[in-house]
């Protein structure tokens, strides 16, 4: 009965009901050329990108993303290491797309990453760990409406209709 209430929804077309994530390429991922490889592992997962943009993150962007952390002895650090370079900001769509993608890119010190994760394949050092992926569906909502406005998300749609792609 799942299947059959997912086939309804995607026939429809309830976009609503699919989960949605920031996914940025720090400084440091951009600088290492690692963003094609990063867009890849994505789509090669099966997820949809709904939005995209190369920008360098203002300190009022990044305090407000960052906030929880306000507190934390490394604070200002991580705000000169986010407003370095360019960020390549991204929002991906998808089942369960922020649980996998938190999986996909692994702990958050890259020394405690897996290999096969793009922190332990990319990176060894926790200031500069390549990437940032929203850690919950309610953090996911707040950091898509900092980093995007809304006409800047596309939904669209395989022609195929059908969930072949994910
Ligand atoms: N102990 C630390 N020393 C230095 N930098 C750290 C440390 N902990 C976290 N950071 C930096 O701050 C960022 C935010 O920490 P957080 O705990 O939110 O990790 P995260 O959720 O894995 O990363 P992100 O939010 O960027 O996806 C980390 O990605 C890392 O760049
Ligand atoms: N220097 C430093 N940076 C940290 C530390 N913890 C987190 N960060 C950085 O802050 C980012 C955001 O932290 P957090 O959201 O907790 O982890 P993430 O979601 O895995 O990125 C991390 O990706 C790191 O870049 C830390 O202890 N020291
Ligand atoms: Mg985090």
């Amino acid at each position: 009965s799942i299947l059959i209430m997912q086939y309804i929804l995607s026939s429809i077309g309830a976009h609503g009901t699919q989960e949605r994530t920031l996914i940025a390429v720090k400084p440091d991922g951009v600088q290492k050329r690692l963003v094609g490889e990063i867009i890849k592992r994505f789509e090669q997962r099966g997820f949809k990108l709904v939005g995209m943009k190369l920008l360098q993150a203002s300190e009022e962007l990044l305090a407000k993303h960052y906030h929880d952390l306000k507190t934390k002895s490394f604070y200002s650090s991580l705000i000169d290491y986010m407003s370095s370079g360019p960020v390549v900001a991204m929002v991906w769509e998808g089942s369960n797309v922020v649980k996998t993608s938190r999986a996909m890119v692994g702990e958050t010190n890259p020394l405690d990453a897996r290999p096969g994760t793009i922190r332990g394949d990319f990176s060894v050092d926790i200031c500069r760990n390549v990437i940032h992926a929203s850690d919950s569906v309610d953090g996911a909502q707040r950091e898509i409406g900092l980093w995007f406005q809304s006409n800047e998300l596309v939904d669209w749609e395989s022609c195929l209709h059908s969930n072949t792609y994910q």
